[in-house]
């Protein structure tokens, strides 16, 4: 398969490196000019879950590359997805695949814009992905291979057969791998997971397992939870708030190998001082709460909270 992956930060690159060592025709794109000519020189070092490893593959500024592929994986941050999807119009032909693995609520209405929904593929995964040191091009690491889950947007015979294959090709890369039969369901308990995870780990300055032993996160973690099922609910999703409560905890525990990840929102905002995808997370819980007359206090407060620091650490 043919893929060309769109936004290759720590995760585009992590899926990268994995998808072209299992011997699939892979690209990366970005936007990050060093990044783009340090790969292309001398090769993506990629820390592989502990293993030191170069991948040599190509990477391309979105507007120099041009070549038909069978499927864009999209792994920009929420904020730039509509302008990456912009740069990368040309490659969206009338069957082109998109498959979305961002975190947050709301892409597939992004998606649509560019594409039609029957090409559109969502998914959700845990992996956990950083580049290995702050600033440092064509190096990344990733301390787990953790489970990804996708399924196509609209049904149809064709779209499942083609999304089994993307399943099955990513799941043959070594990244564990299923097709699901409700993606909507997946995304909204990832985006509960990031709204807990991301945002709490981001205003304590802590990884998941120091978050983990802060006396009564539990509760906290447990009325953010609520607040995601309420919203969540309005959608036609069942959020069970004990099972999503032991979910979130075990990304906390010693056992995990991804324990002492710093989440992605922490590595934009306190590492890199670039702006978060709260939006897409506890602000949209808050913005839909304030549109149904649904009180959701806690992500209002955790909204507030993410974006204070934004201001506070002039992130852009
Ligand atoms: N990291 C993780 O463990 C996980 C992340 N996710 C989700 O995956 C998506 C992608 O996240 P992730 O890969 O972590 O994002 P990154 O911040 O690593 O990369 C995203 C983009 O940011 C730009 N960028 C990053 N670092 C620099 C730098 N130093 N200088 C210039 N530009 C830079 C690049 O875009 P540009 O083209 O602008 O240069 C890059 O494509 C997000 O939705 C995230 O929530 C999901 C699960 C786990
Ligand atoms: C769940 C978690 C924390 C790791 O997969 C994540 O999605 C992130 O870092 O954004």
């Amino acid at each position: 398969m043919k893929i060309a992956i769109a936004g290759a930060g720590a995760m585009g690159c992590s899926y990268g490196h994995m998808l072209k060592q299992a011997g699939n025709d892979v690209v990366l794109l970005d936007n990050w000019e060093d990044h783009v000519n340090k790969i292309n020189e001398s090769g993506l070092k990629v820390n592989e879950v502990g293993q030191e490893k170069v991948t040599y593959i190509k990477a391309y500024k979105p507007s120099d590359y041009h070549e038909k592929v069978d499927l864009v994986i999209v792994f920009t941050k929420s904020l730039q997805l509509n302008s990456f999807l912009q740069q990368i119009k040309h490659l969206l032909t009338e069957d082109t695949k998109v498959l979305c693995l961002l975190n947050g609520l709301g892409h597939i209405e992004t998606l649509s814009q560019y594409t039609h929904k029957e090409n559109i593929y969502m998914g959700v995964t845990v992996v956990t992905a950083r580049f290995t040191n702050v600033n440092e091009p064509a190096n990344v690491s990733f301390s787990s291979y953790g489970k990804t889950e996708i399924e196509n947007v609209v049904s149809s015979k064709e779209a499942e057969r083609f999304g089994k294959l993307i399943a099955q090709t990513i799941n043959d890369s070594g990244l564990p791998c299923e097709f699901v039969d409700n993606i909507y369901w997946s995304i909204w308990r990832k985006a509960c997971l990031n709204g807990c995870m991301n945002s709490l780990c981001t205003i304590l300055d802590s990884n998941m397992l120091d978050l983990g032993k802060i006396n009564n996160i539990e509760y906290i973690i447990n009325s953010v939870i609520k607040e995601f099922a309420a919203i969540a609910s309005t959608e036609g999703i069942s959020l069970d708030i004990d099972e999503m409560t032991k979910f979130v905890m075990s990304f906390t525990a010693e056992t995990f190998s991804g324990a002492k990840h710093f989440p992605s929102m922490h590595q934009d905002l306190i590492r890199n001082h670039r702006l978060t995808e709260v939006d897409y997370l506890n602000g949209y819980v808050s913005r839909r709460g304030k549109e149904l007359n649904i009180p959701t206090p806690f992500n209002d407060l955790i909204t507030v909270l993410v974006h204070g620091k934004e201001y506070l650490l002039q992130a852009k």
